[in-house]
């Protein structure tokens, strides 16, 4: 194998995991991207950073697009090489968006960029390094794909199927009977996913921390039947997203480290919104905010609502894809 192309530059996508009972397993793209050029040099590891994790992440080879890129060129068989990496950031990070699972698949994927034999690292490669190195696929297999995606790993290594999305058409044929039509077009999916982002931190580590080794099977046992019942509602009847996105398995135990973002989630939830920590936090996700404007609910919620951004950026159909640098 051996470094046939130069320049390469790709795209990639923020995420959102777990959509309340899906822990681990639930995830989806949002219209908010990093944007990644790299250059093969016979010389050391040089990385610039705009936006986002400026003067914040190593500028060397522990940087986590670098480590990825190494990752990814060393299951391929290809020789290492000197980078130049500058990096567009707009993924906040430590929010729970999936900053960590954009910076690894970027990398992964600016290294099949570089290689004479890509197919060494296609989609099914990249989801497993991805996977190893997050430990987990519920953000990396959106950030790859795009859409909301449901992941697993088994025996073989990480799994993910893509969800066919519910549109304003099924929405509206629930709400008035077989055979009316909805508005808008056929392919746009029915959600629309708001996030509300805080300026505070929390790296997902110490958010994983503050979960139990066990659980009450009884608490289980709910959110297998509301993971279920979340792809249900998200593939034929959005109706269904509040009962469905309850969730006993991670959240609350996380609230001592995000006590006002847990209080954000109950209280749009009790006004009727599919409202859901957002990854690993702190950030909320209002799986379908579309409607009302959201700004008094969080007023009324968090200390300082000068904290807290409201931004309304909506799913991404796509996942990482390559871009002319
Ligand atoms: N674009 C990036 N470039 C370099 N390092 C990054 C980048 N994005 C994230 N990181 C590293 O990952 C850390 C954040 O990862 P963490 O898993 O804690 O949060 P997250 O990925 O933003 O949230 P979540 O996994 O809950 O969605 C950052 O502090 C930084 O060290
Ligand atoms: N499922 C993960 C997502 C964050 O990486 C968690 O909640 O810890």
């Amino acid at each position: 194998m051996r470094i046939t192309t130069e320049r390469v530059g790709v795209r990639v996508p923020a995420t959102s995991a777990n959509l309340g009972p899906g822990f681990d397993a639930l995830g989806l793209a949002l219209h908010l991207v990093d944007d990644l050029e790299l250059e093969a040099t016979t010389g050391r590891v040089e990385v610039t950073v705009e936006g986002e994790g400026a003067g914040d992440v190593p500028a060397g080879e522990d940087h986590l697009v670098v480590r990825a890129l190494r990752r990814g060129l060393d299951h391929a068989g290809a020789p290492q090489a000197g980078v130049r990496l500058h990096c567009r950031n707009r993924i906040p990070h430590g929010r729970g968006l999936g900053s960590s699972a954009a910076a690894t698949v970027a990398g992964l994927m600016l290294a099949r960029l570089l290689v004479s034999e890509p197919e060494a690292l296609d989609d099914q490669v990249l989801l497993d390094l991805a996977t190893e190195m997050e430990g987990h696929p519920d953000n990396a297999a959106p950030a790859l794909l795009g859409g909301v995606v449901l992941s697993w790993t088994d025996r073989a290594g990480a799994r993910a199927e893509r969800l066919d999305l519910a549109t304003p058409g099924d929405r509206a044929q629930r709400g008035n009977g077989a055979g009316q039509s909805g508005s808008g077009t056929a392919q746009e999916p029915a959600i629309r996913p708001v996030v509300l982002l805080p300026t505070a931190r929390l790296a997902t580590s110490t958010a994983r921390s503050l979960l139990p080794e066990t659980v009450p099977h009884a608490d289980a046992a709910f959110n297998a039947a509301r993971a279920a019942l979340l792809v249900h509602a998200l593939t034929s009847d959005p109706s269904l997203l509040l009962p469905a996105t309850e969730d006993r398995l991670h959240q609350e135990y996380r609230a001592p480290g995000m006590p006002q973002s847990v209080e954000l989630v109950r209280v749009l939830r009790s006004e009727g919104y599919p409202a859901v920590i957002s990854g690993a936090g702190p950030s909320v996700l209002v799986i379908d905010g579309a409607g009302p404007d959201l700004a008094p609910l969080v007023r009324r919620v968090v200390d300082d609502p000068r904290a807290w951004r409201i931004a309304r950026v909506g799913l991404s159909s796509t996942g990482a894809e390559p871009v002319v640098p």
